[in-house]
């Protein structure tokens, strides 16, 4: 995902904190381990988040984005870090109540990733081999599963800052609740590709549980460290379903219309890889029956798409004005991530860290608003 610097800015002021926590998170468990034959375990994790090379050796990192636990903390701020904020000793400690949930979250990212890669067999992932493919599967398994409980673990770092236990223990049970839908999503990804006759709703409802739920996860889990306001928390929540959704289908958008350069990859690269993403599936549900038959010939067919069937489907999906279907639908997403953020803001009680928390997650809702012109 090649990020504008705006976005850039609004991701960067938080970057560090969490990435020195994330660090701080694993480091203290690989090093209470006592023997040496686990520090490959704890380095497969460092590998997969990018810390160190496959033979282990620390390298020149390219911290992931930080979408997630990004979206945490801003939405931390946004509802009410402040009151914190005021008390705090240094301007970034108020932050320290939030950290642990925040790597809890990248952490949880970073489990799913690393389980997907191996259940869709993909042997690079951010330009580098997989986990599986370069220490096995079962070991990726393994590596994977130990992330998710590192994760779990990580969570109650946060009774060590502050945070109240009642509100702990809702925090540990949104979070499972989550990672339950992500597995729902993903087992529904998987079956959807055996099969015809997916509709765009279910498509919605599957993106809904893989993609967006860790998003609104992390924004209600932020709020809920920033204030036991439940419609505060509630608005932020939906805020991140409907930025979850909305990155979703850009990715889906891109993947279909986007030219090479600004993808960085192949045009049409959705189409070739017969990806049912949401475009194609407008279009199978409202092709006239001669577009149909050719679509359901195209996508029944195991061998490699050639350029003449994928133009096919281009005009297809301009016959059936799926273009347009799709960038209204993500036109109308951003706007629900709007009025959600708007309706958190109180210009009488909103301090300039909500503020600015609120301009950033605008930022980002304008950064995946550009796909929709
Ligand atoms: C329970 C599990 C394993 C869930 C996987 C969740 C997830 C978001 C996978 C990546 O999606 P993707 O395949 O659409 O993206 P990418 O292109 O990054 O693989």
């Amino acid at each position: 995902m090649v990020l504008s610097t705006t976005l850039q800015s609004a991701l960067l002021r938080h970057q560090r904190s969490i990435d020195a926590a994330l660090r701080s998170t694993l480091q203290k468990v690989a090093g209470a381990t006592g023997i040496a034959a686990l520090d490959a375990y704890y380095g497969q994790m460092q590998y997969h988040l990018g810390w160190v090379d496959a033979n282990l050796i620390l390298t020149r990192s390219n911290p992931g984005k930080l979408l997630r636990p990004t979206l945490l903390l801003l939405a931390y701020e946004a509802a009410g870090a402040w009151e914190l904020a005021k008390d705090a000793t240094s301007p970034e400690s108020y932050l320290q109540r939030a950290l642990s949930a925040a790597v809890a979250i990248e952490l949880t990212h970073n489990f799913t990733l690393i389980h997907d890669d191996i259940e869709d067999g993909d042997t690079e992932r951010r330009h580098r081999p997989t986990l599986w493919n370069i220490w096995g599967v079962p070991q990726a398994i393994n590596t994977g599963d130990g992330m998710f409980g590192l994760a779990r673990f990580a969570l109650w770092g946060v009774l060590e800052n502050g945070v109240e236990g009642d509100i702990a223990a809702h925090l540990g049970s949104v979070l499972d609740r989550t990672v339950l839908e992500i597995a729902e999503g993903q087992y529904l990804d998987i079956s959807f590709e055996q099969r015809q006759d997916i509709s765009v709703s279910m498509y919605l409802d599957m993106i809904g549980r893989k993609t967006a739920a860790l998003m609104r996860c992390a924004a209600e889990m932020g709020a809920m460290l920033g204030t036991r306001d439940q419609s505060t928390i509630q608005r932020l929540a939906s805020f991140g379903q409907a930025i979850g959704i909305a990155f979703q289908v850009r990715d889906d958008v891109l993947g279909v219309w986007a030219t090479s350069e600004e993808l960085g990859k192949t045009q049409a690269g959705d189409i070739y890889r017969r990806k049912k993403s949401l475009p194609i599936l407008h279009a199978l549900e409202h092709a006239n029956s001669q577009d149909l038959q050719i679509l359901q010939t195209i996508y029944s067919q195991e061998t490699p798409m050639d350029s003449e069937q994928a133009t096919q489907v281009l005009a297809i999906l301009a016959r059936t004005q799926t273009q347009a279907y799709c960038r209204t639908f993500l036109q109308q997403q951003c706007q629900t991530a709007y009025e959600a953020l708007d309706a958190v803001s109180d210009p009488t009680t909103n301090t300039s860290l909500s503020s600015r928390a609120i301009g950033d997650m605008k930022v980002m809702i304008q950064f995946v608003e550009t796909a929709a012109y």
